[in-house]
């Protein structure tokens, strides 16, 4: 659902600030720290209730201001509005508005408002820890499988229960029952819709990433956090001395990963860091695609910051053709506009607007 209308008010260094972005592709340019990647947090945090640039969102908040707030309009392709606004104050409030009414979860935010985010830290996806691997597929199952929420919330329930009968040291096995049996039940539930996604994940991959790059070879497989031969309650039982004396639950989704390989080798360890942004791309640009095919109502906006960075002219335009072909929201931030305004169709809505000192105008 693209944002017809957003509005920004004390996020780091931007001055008030109401846009009309284009429904498709939205340059914004300016020159270091003048304040693009903060307009790019700003619908962050409205998705996520978070920023992708710390932990807290407190550094977020202009200095000497007690809150910031993003508020944005979406238009369904039925034509349907919806408005979403997040405030938070430095207290580590927060507030969510959906049409009108107080939401207190984020995955309202999130479902309503799915975001792709590619920036220049993102080939830590290839190179980075597991998790950020299992929030990216977990991000997919979410938006496709509506089971897929209560069921991570079950599990995530039951491991802390379990882990923290394991920390008490010599415990009775049969406190445990209960909690394994819901990690079993919960786990491999989830283990099947992530199996479900990326078995339409995959084509769709391989196909973005062949239109992107030449890279013959290179593999996508999943690991689904315990032995593939044995079931997760035979697993948990034979692992219990184990995870008693490192006080947490070894195996399990919780430790799912994604595994991309090149001849035999870990991607990130072959690949150039151009290459791995555009194997990221793909990754990202392959789950729009899907979202777009299942689901014609939830299209995802897409956040690019600093798109030219490591990338030649040949990928900068394969690039761009990928994510004008998506058909969604696509918001770009780079230094120089003329880097990339003729990347276009010329029938293609595009927006242009120019951050200089924390204020954006619109230029086109
Ligand atoms: N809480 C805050 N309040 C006010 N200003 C802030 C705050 N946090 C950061 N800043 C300033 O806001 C600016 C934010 O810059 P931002 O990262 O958005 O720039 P950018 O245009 O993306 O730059 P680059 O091209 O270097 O990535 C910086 O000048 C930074 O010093």
């Amino acid at each position: 659902m693209p944002l017809t209308r957003l509005a920004v008010t004390a996020v780091r260094n931007l001055h008030p600030v109401t846009l009309l972005p284009s429904p498709r592709i939205n340059l914004v340019s300016g020159a270091n720290g003048s304040g693009k990647t903060s307009l790019l947090e700003a619908i962050h945090i409205l998705g996520l209730a978070r920023s992708f640039r710390s932990t807290r969102l407190q550094p977020v908040i202009q200095y000497e201001q007690d809150s910031c707030t993003v508020f944005a309009e979406l238009q369904s392709h039925h034509g349907v509005a919806s408005k979403l606004g997040i405030s938070r104050n430095r207290q580590a409030d927060y507030e969510i508005r959906i049409n009108g009414q107080s939401a207190r979860s984020t995955a309202q935010l999130a479902e309503l408002l799915p975001l792709q985010l590619i920036n220049p830290d993102s080939f830590r996806l290839l190179e980075g820890a597991p998790k950020q691997r299992r929030q990216y597929l977990d991000w997919g199952v979410f938006h496709v499988e509506h089971r897929f929420l209560s069921a991570w919330q079950r599990l995530q329930k039951s491991l802390k229960q379990r882990n923290s009968l394991l920390r008490r040291g010599r415990i009775e096995r049969s406190l445990l029952a209960p909690w394994e049996a819901e990690i079993v039940a919960a786990g491999e539930q989830i283990d099947g819709f992530r199996q479900a996604y990326l078995q339409q994940l995959k084509p769709i991959f391989e196909q973005t990433l062949g239109e992107l790059v030449e890279l013959d070879g290179l593999t996508l497989s999943y690991f689904r956090g315990w032995d593939r031969e044995r079931g997760l309650a035979e697993v948990l039982d034979s692992q219990f001395e184990r995870d008693c004396a490192l006080g947490h639950t070894q195996a399990g989704p919780q430790r799912g990963d994604l595994r991309l390989r090149l001849r035999g080798l870990n991607a990130a360890e072959v690949l150039s860091r151009g290459q791995q942004k555009l194997v990221v791309c793909a990754l990202k640009i392959a789950q729009g695609r899907l979202l777009r095919q299942l689901d014609r109502q939830q299209d995802c906006v897409f956040l690019v910051d600093d798109l030219p960075s490591e990338l030649d002219q040949a990928h900068r335009q394969a690039l761009c053709g990928l994510l004008e072909s998506l058909e969604c929201q696509v918001f770009i931030t780079c230094v120089d506009a003329d880097s990339l305004s003729n990347c276009w169709q010329p029938d293609t809505p595009l927006s242009m607007f120019h951050v200089e000192h924390g204020h954006i105008v619109q230029t086109e």
